[in-house]
């Protein structure tokens, strides 16, 4: 009997209990969840090392018998002359633009027409509407002034005027060199789409490419396949890859980036950043956390901004945004080879104030370059 009650009275006290847990969970009390994941940082197939706990690098395991081949390192080309060697790349904004305005200024007497037509072109290839009239009141006073012109002179003029409109003395090389016993670190931002991840990428290889050696840092916590990108990317050049879990912090992926490419001694950490454009304000709490919490190891050096060349004013305005959420240092333009509307140099320098330093030129992996304007324009007008 005393066992019956006891029996009884051990049901209720499980009953009971089993109630208030249910009505707690129900009344939205906290829960405990698995801490997150910590920044995971990708051996680059081939380099023979191995990481450790903390990031540190370990000796390497012995090879076993089963061990697929490590891939190749390569060693992509020097970043010298590149714009150059891709001007062909340019081959759409040539035959609109140069080619439009070469055609026109080469007539015998200009119209008020023909100076009409020179600045719709100038116009349409996304020069902005100021620039272009500056361009067409100085081409006019020059022409006026010299008289009649042949056509090597009319192009001499042309590409003057162009260059000046460009900036030839803005100062276009990436601070990417260690400093202080720090790496240099660079900030990749710029809308999703825009060709972030790649240019992140090719930027390594530019860099690798120079003699320089990198690490990366895949704080595009948004997209799992920006990191898986990233990480390929990097493997290829053999520079490491720090990553995070998905939807984890970028933060902490950028703190642990730079941490590392400390440990490591290279000269350049570059972090891809996701900076997803919802709101402004949102914006800026993200980025500027990324920035700072990398500031507690080492200074950013370079806030690069990725546009895609062929978004016109929607760019512009983008890019607007992001410069107002941190302060930019240089423009990556992307897909240069898919637009008519190379102007857009011109108009986004204006609009932000800094100079464009890289151009994507294609979607191989070397066709980044770094910009120069002489080249640029002489490409341009062919
Ligand atoms: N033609 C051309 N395509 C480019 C260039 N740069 C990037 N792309 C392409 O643009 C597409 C988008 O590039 P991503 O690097 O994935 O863009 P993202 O901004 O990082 O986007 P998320 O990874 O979603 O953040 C890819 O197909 C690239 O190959 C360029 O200079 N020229």
């Amino acid at each position: 009997m005393e066992y019956l009650i006891l029996g009884i009275a051990l049901l209720v006290i499980i009953a009971v209990g089993g109630t208030v847990a249910l009505l707690r969970s129900r009344s939205g009390a906290p829960t405990i969840e698995a801490p997150p994941e910590a920044p995971q940082i990708t051996e680059p197939k081939g380099t023979g090392a191995d990481l450790g706990e903390g990031g540190v690098a370990t000796a390497p395991a012995p090879p076993s018998a089963q061990a697929p081949p490590a891939p190749e390192i390569e060693v992509p080309p020097p970043s010298a002359g590149r714009l150059q060697r891709l001007r062909a790349r340019l081959a759409r904004s040539q035959s609109t633009l140069g080619q439009g305005l070469l055609a026109l200024l080469s007539r015998d007497s200009l119209t008020d027409d023909d100076w009409d037509e020179i600045e719709d072109i100038l116009i349409t290839a996304d020069v902005g509407v100021t620039p272009s009239r500056m361009i067409v009141d100085e081409l006019r006073t020059r022409v006026r002034v010299d008289g009649k012109r042949g056509p090597d002179e009319v192009k001499a003029m042309l590409r003057e005027q162009l260059i000046a409109q460009i900036g030839p003395d803005l100062p276009r090389g990436l601070k990417v060199d260690k400093h202080g016993g720090n790496p240099a670190v660079v900030m990749v931002v710029g809308v999703n789409g825009t060709g972030k991840t790649t240019t992140t990428g090719k930027l390594a290889r530019v860099l690798v490419g120079d003699g320089k050696s990198v690490v990366l840092g895949a704080a595009d916590t948004f997209r799992a396949a920006a990191a898986d990108q990233l990480v390929t990317w990097g493997e290829r050049v053999g520079a490491r890859t720090v990553r995070g879990p998905e939807a984890g912090d970028p933060a902490s992926v950028a703190f642990e980036a730079v941490k590392e490419g400390i440990a490591e001694g290279v000269d350049t950490v570059i972090i891809d950043t996701a900076g997803r454009l919802h709101t402004k304000v949102g914006l800026m709490d993200e980025l500027g956390k990324v920035k700072r919490v990398i500031e507690k190891q080492a200074a950013v050096d370079e806030v690069l901004l990725v546009l895609d060349a062929t978004t016109g004013q929607n760019g512009l305005t983008q890019a607007r945004v992001f410069a107002e959420a941190v302060n930019i240092t240089g423009i990556a333009l992307t897909k240069m080879d898919g637009t008519a509307k190379g102007g857009i140099v011109i108009a986004v320098q204006r609009e932000l104030g800094v100079p464009v330093k890289l151009v994507g030129l294609g979607e191989g992996p070397d066709d980044l370059a770094p910009f120069e304007p002489g080249a640029f324009v002489d490409a341009i007008l062919g």
